[in-house]
């Protein structure tokens, strides 16, 4: 649904130059809820800004729907625009206006008749859960509702893409989690495919089908949600399964192993199974379990008795046992595992 390929952004200001997006390659299929996550200055707003054109890169190619945004005149973009909404942190709404004529204003610009305005924008509020407050004015309504009033103006032109940009950082934990809940359930019932941007792992958490990285302009790795954490090395994983740093350097005689697996881990007791096959004692030393996308998945950090190279028939072991594993070597120190979202 969305293609963008090779895309960069300078901006030059007083003879100096700051690359905000560097060479960027992503696609987000249609119908999913895709999360570029990444920490302040990584480069995501001026992404998610050029994929409406707001921001207009120097070089690369943008596609939504098919259609190659860059090559269109003023009146094909306007038109292509009508299909990507945008949300914002701080709701951008008019304060002038009631709810009702905040949704209202892009049917206006849109040119909807007058007679038709009025039942769209109460089939909008009513999509997003405020048709009692239709009157109100956005001083009058809390953050929650001020974003859902957003969200509405955002899905007038009945667009097939929605845009994010931190939609819930500026909102507290619950009314973020009901937030979410409506964007998940709008991508459902509309197919609406949805690019966020975050700097919130909770967000992708919640309801990400596939996320990216990004860090310093740059895809550290992108792909589906699932695909990534069973990724060796994956960045991802380390930011949403965390593992304590104990030891940051595997003592002399032992072999520290990162483990991920999917499902309940009742159901694989390859911890049990690896100490009794070896006649082994395995040192649990932490881990982390998520339900993710309706599947559990987790990691375990464990401690086997002996250097990895007399480790070999174990490790295969549980490799054979569909698992990810990853041996914790001198170079993974705590300072390493910092540089993941920087
Ligand atoms: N209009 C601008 N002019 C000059 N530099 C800019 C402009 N907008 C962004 N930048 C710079 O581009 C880089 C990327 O900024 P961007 O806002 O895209 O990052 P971000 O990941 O969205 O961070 P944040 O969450 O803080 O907005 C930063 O170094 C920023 O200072």
């Amino acid at each position: 649904m969305i293609q963008i390929e090779k895309l960069s952004k300078v901006y030059r200001s007083r003879g100096r130059e700051v690359t905000a997006v560097d060479g960027v390659d992503l696609t987000v299929r249609e119908g999913e809820i895709f999360g570029v996550l990444g920490r302040s200055g990584a480069g995501k707003s001026t992404l998610l800004r050029c994929v409406n054109l707001l921001e207009r890169p120097d070089s690369g190619r943008i596609a939504v729907d098919g259609r190659d945004l860059l090559s269109l005149d003023g009146r094909e973009l306007r038109r292509a625009r009508q299909g990507i909404g945008m949300i914002h942190q701080h709701f951008g709404l008019l304060s002038s206006r009631t709810v009702a004529g905040n949704v209202a204003f892009p049917l206006e610009v849109m040119g909807v008749p007058r007679s038709e305005r009025a039942a769209r924008v109460a089939e909008l509020l009513a999509l997003v859960g405020l048709d009692e407050h239709a009157q109100a004015h956005p001083a009058q309504l809390s953050g929650g509702q001020k974003q859902r009033v957003g969200i509405a103006r955002a899905l007038a032109g009945r667009p097939k893409v929605l845009l994010s940009d931190e939609a819930t950082s500026a909102l507290d934990p619950e009314t973020t989690a009901s937030i979410l809940e409506l964007l998940r359930d709008l991508n459902r019932r509309l197919g609406l495919t949805v690019l966020l941007i975050t700097h919130e792992m909770e967000v992708v958490k919640r309801i990400c089908d596939s996320a990216a990285i990004m860090r310093r302009g740059r895809v550290a790795e992108s792909g589906p949600l699932r695909e990534l954490l069973l990724r060796p090395g994956s960045e991802l994983a380390r930011d949403l399964l965390p593992l304590p740093d104990t030891p940051p350097h595997p003592g002399a005689g032992t072999t520290v192993v990162d483990v991920t697996f999917e499902g309940d881990s009742a159901d694989r007791p390859f911890v049990s199974s690896l100490a009794r096959t070896y006649s082994i004692d395995v040192n649990i030393l932490g881990g982390a379990v998520e339900r993710i996308g309706g599947t559990r998945i987790g990691r375990l950090r464990i401690e086997l008795p002996g250097d990895p190279d007399v480790n070999a028939a174990q490790l295969a072991h549980l490799r054979e046992a569909g698992l990810t594993v990853e041996v914790r070597t001198p170079a993974d120190t705590p300072a390493a595992e910092e540089a993941s979202l920087s």
